[in-house]
């Protein structure tokens, strides 16, 4: 897993990737303002080894789910301390999953995710199509696009890890360990994680 030092929150410095809005409406005759996080939509991708009876996950170091564990007192001032605020603490497990940021199909975008993150080298006959779902959050009404693929140990190319220093660590997990991992107090994931986690049962295991 990769090493996190010298984490600094600094004001907003604009990307490509969120665009900060500010959305005007008149309700029932009253302006009304909703800031919101214009954020690009996503492909997820279930993945299952049949071979082994494991689903592929990854693990990643997710500023923002480390951003949340910070109290405001300690990361307005400098960098921020990594003894009291250790970086596992925004490691997050997750399926696979890429943004649509290219001028591909999200098929293909997924393809591309499924290689670079896990190693597995899928063609689109290989995906099956779950269903979109709005990202909702009172700042983002981004699409995640979901997909389930089946794959086989001889399919896996390379490890995967994603691409430009992603650092992203592949988990193979037996399902049971999923449930159990799904069922706890507190699970740092997105929520879109549990929902493809209950669809995979529901539609796919011991039917
Ligand atoms: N906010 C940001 N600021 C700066 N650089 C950024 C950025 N978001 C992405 N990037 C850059 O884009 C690269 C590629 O990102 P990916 O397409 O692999 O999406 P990711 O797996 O991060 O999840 C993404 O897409 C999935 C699928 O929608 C979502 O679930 C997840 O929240 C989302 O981060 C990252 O490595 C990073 O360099």
């Amino acid at each position: 897993m990769e090493e996190i030092s010298d984490v600094k929150v600094t004001k907003y410095i604009p990307t490509i990737y969120t665009r900060p809005r500010t959305v005007e409406y008149i309700k029932n005759g009253t302006l009304r303002k909703r800031s919101i996080m214009a954020e690009k939509n996503g492909v997820v991708i279930i993945i299952y080894n049949k071979t082994r009876d494991v689903l592929v996950l990854v693990k990643q170091f997710r500023p923002s789910a480390y951003f949340c564990q910070v109290n405001e007192d300690d990361f307005l001032l400098d960098t921020i301390d990594t003894k009291k605020y250790p970086p596992k603490l925004g490691i997050t497990l997750e399926f696979c999953a890429g943004l649509v940021d290219k001028d591909l199909c999200n098929e293909e975008i997924a393809i591309e995710e499924i290689f670079e993150e896990c190693g597995y080298n899928v063609e689109i006959k290989d995906l099956e199509e779950i269903c979109t779902i709005c990202n909702l959050t009172d700042t983002t009404g981004a699409k995640s696009f979901f997909y389930y693929c089946e794959v086989t140990d001889d399919m896996k190319v390379s490890n995967g890890g994603g691409v430009e220093g992603e650092n992203i660590e592949v988990i193979d997990m037996k399902v049971d360990d999923v449930i159990q991992y799904g069922t706890q107090d507190y699970v740092q994931s997105p929520a879109c994680f549990l929902f493809g986690l209950n669809w995979f049962l529901y539609n796919k295991y011991r039917k």
